[in-house]
């Protein structure tokens, strides 16, 4: 299982189409727009975010079984992503510290069983998708989900910067399984067809070294 990982907007849904058609495998998508709970959040933090969270958990948790069962298939958020998520919200008086420690105890709980429902703990690789604040900016105002522009509330401005900031220290300390960056700042894979096939060389070589790709493969 190779994951996705980057901030809101980064490109991660975009990359893991691509890249599943690419390894002929699957990609498995965060549920978004038909998350009933995600316009709620938005609208009032305060109230939903351990709901979100536990929404989010359940969902997410269900997807990597699921993507467990055959290599390479593609997740495009990671479930240690979600803490990195939670702990902020929660740093922000936006959940309370019981419900902090339900959420964590929970995720440890859940993960402990993975190993049982699918033979693997951790991803193969994980594949971190790096934008600025600008870029970021960029494709949220091109994907135009409503609650998520700035224009329509203006402490999102701080939410992303914060958040981006602690992305940083967060790959920094990521240690569950390899792992490397795209630099999506200089490498537009969505657009520029040169750099996707640049992106792909990239995550082929990555894969080659950990050997979760044959030779053969590699020169497709
Ligand atoms: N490298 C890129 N260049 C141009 N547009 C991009 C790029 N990556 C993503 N986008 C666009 O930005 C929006 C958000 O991308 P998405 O893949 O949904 O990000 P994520 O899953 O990380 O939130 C989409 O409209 C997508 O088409
Ligand atoms: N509070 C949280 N919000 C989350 C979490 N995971 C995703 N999200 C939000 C962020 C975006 O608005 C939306 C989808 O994320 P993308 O990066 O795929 O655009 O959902 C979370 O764990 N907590």
């Amino acid at each position: 299982m190779i994951v996705l990982s980057g901030m809101i907007g980064a490109g991660k849904s975009s990359l893991a189409t691509i890249l599943a058609e690419h390894l002929g495998t699957q990609a498995f998508y965060e549920q978004v727009e038909d998350n009933p709970v995600l316009p709620l959040f938005y609208a009032n933090p305060k109230k939903y975010a351990f709901l979100l969270q536990i929404y989010f958990l359940n969902k997410r948790f269900a997807s990597i079984k699921q993507a467990l069962a055959d290599d390479n298939n593609v997740l495009d958020r990671s479930i240690y992503e979600d803490s990195l998520f939670f702990h902020m919200n929660a740093d922000m008086g936006r959940a309370t510290k019981q419900e902090v420690q339900v959420y964590d105890e929970l995720l440890n709980n859940m993960m402990e069983e993975l190993p049982y429902a699918a033979h693997k703990k951790a991803p193969d690789l994980l594949i971190h998708l790096v934008v600025s604040y600008d870029t970021m900016m960029e494709h949220i105002k091109k994907r135009g989900r409503d609650y998520e522009q700035p224009e329509n509330d203006s402490s999102l401005v701080e939410y992303y910067h914060n958040l981006l900031e602690r992305y940083e220290q967060w790959y920094e300390d990521y240690d569950y399984s390899p792992k490397m960056k795209i630099d999506c700042d200089q490498l537009d894979f969505v657009e520029h067809p040169a750099d996707q096939k640049r992106v792909l060389e990239l995550i082929d070589q990555k894969l080659k070294e950990r050997a979760l790709l044959s030779q053969s493969e590699t020169n497709r």
